[in-house]
C-alpha cells in the first residue's frame, strides 16, 4: 500500500511547524525520515497516523483521501508505533499482543480463534514465544520494543509507521529491531515508514530518505544520494567522510568534528 501527502501543512497554535510537504512511500517500501530536533520528523509521522489534523493539504491511501476513508479501515490498515507508549503494568505481552486485533473486531465481538491464531503468528514472528506471558513492564527495552512490533504485527497491516524505534536501546537491540522491521518488509511485503535519528542506520534500512529541516522537505532519495559530506553540514553541522559498507552495500560516515561555518550554525559556539 503506498502512502501520500500533497502540499502538507501543519500548524501548532499559529506556528507553522511543517510546510508544504510533499512526501511519498511506494508499495514494500521502506522509507525513513531523518533530520535535526525539531525539524518536524515526529509531526510528520504524527499527521500521516491521523493523531494531529492537518492545516491545510491532503493525505492519500493507495491514492484515497484519507479524510474519506472510515478511521476503522484506516486502523486495520496502518499500525503505528508512537514514540512514547504506556502500557498498564498488569498487561502481559500476549494481552498487548491481542490489542491489535481490536480495529478488526465487530461491534460487541470478542477474539476468536482466527484472531487467536494471528496473535500467536505475531508473537512467534518477533521470536516472543517464551515470553509472551510476561508483564510489559518486566521486560527489557528490546523485548519491549519487539512487543509493541508484534502487537502492530497483529492488525496485519499494510503499512507500519515507527517513530524512533531504536531510542534507548542498546546497539545490539538496535540492529535486532531494524533488522526486525526489515524482515517484516521482505517476507511480508508491508510498506514502512519510520523515523531514525542514526543516519548510518538509516542509510542500511531504508530504500527512500527524506531530510526535514525547519519544517520543510529539504532532501529525497536513495542512500548513497543523501549521505554527502555537504548535506551532513548544511543539514546537521558535521564534517565527516563517507564510505562504503561494502556488506551491507551501503554508505556509511564518521562525523569528525562540528561544522562552524555551515549555514545552519545557530548555536553559536564561535
Ligand atoms: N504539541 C506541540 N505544541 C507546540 N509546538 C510543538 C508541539 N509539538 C512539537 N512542537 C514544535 O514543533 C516543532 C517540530 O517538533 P517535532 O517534535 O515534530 O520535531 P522532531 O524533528 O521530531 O524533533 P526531535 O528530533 O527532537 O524528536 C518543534 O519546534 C517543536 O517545539
Amino acid at each position: 500500500m503506498s502512502m501520500e501527502t500533497k502540499s502538507l501543512q501543519v500548524k501548532y497554535g499559529e506556528k507553522l511547524v511543517l510546510k508544504d510537504i510533499n512526501f511519498r512511500v511506494s508499495n514494500g517500501e521502506i522509507v525513513t525520515i531523518i533530520g535535526p530536533n525539531g525539524s518536524g520528523k515526529t509531526t510528520l509521522i504524527k499527521s500521516l497516523s491521523r493523531y494531529i489534523k492537518a492545516y491545510s493539504g491532503e493525505i492519500y491511501l493507495d491514492g484515497k483521501d484519507i479524510s474519506q476513508i472510515p478511521t476503522k479501515k484506516i486502523a486495520r490498515e496502518v499500525a503505528v508505533l508512537p514514540q512514547v507508549k504506556n502500557v498498564s503494568a498488569d498487561v502481559t505481552i500476549e494481552n498487548l499482543v491481542s490489542y491489535g486485533r481490536y480495529p478488526h473486531l465487530s461491534f460487541g465481538k470478542r477474539i476468536n480463534k482466527n484472531d487467536k491464531d494471528i496473535i500467536n503468528w505475531a508473537i512467534k514472528k518477533t521470536g516472543l514465544v517464551k515470553l509472551k506471558d510476561r508483564y510489559i513492564a518486566t521486560l527489557s527495552g528490546g523485548e519491549r520494543q519487539r512487543a509493541w512490533i508484534a502487537m502492530a504485527l497483529a492488525q496485519k497491516p499494510k503499512i507500519l509507521i515507527l517513530d524512533e524505534p531504536t531510542t534507548y536501546l542498546d546497539i545490539s537491540y538496535q540492529l535486532e529491531v531494524l533488522e526486525l522491521v526489515k524482515e517484516l518488509n521482505e517476507s511480508l511485503g508491508i510498506t514502512v515508514i519510520m523515523v531514525l535519528h542514526d543516519l548510518n542506520q538509516a542509510a542500511r534500512y531504508s530504500n527512500n530518505i527524506y531530510v526535514l529541516k525547519n519544517g520543510e522537505i529539504c532532501e529525497y532519495g536513495k542512500p548513497s544520494d543523501i549521505l554527502q559530506a555537504k548535506l551532513l553540514k548544511d543539514v546537521f553541522r558535521i564534517e565527516a567522510h563517507i564510505y562504503e559498507d561494502e556488506i551491507n552495500r551501503c554508505p556509511y560516515f564518521i562525523p569528525h568534528k562540528l561544522s562552524l561555518n555551515s549555514t545552519n550554525n545557530d548555536l553559536n559556539l564561535v
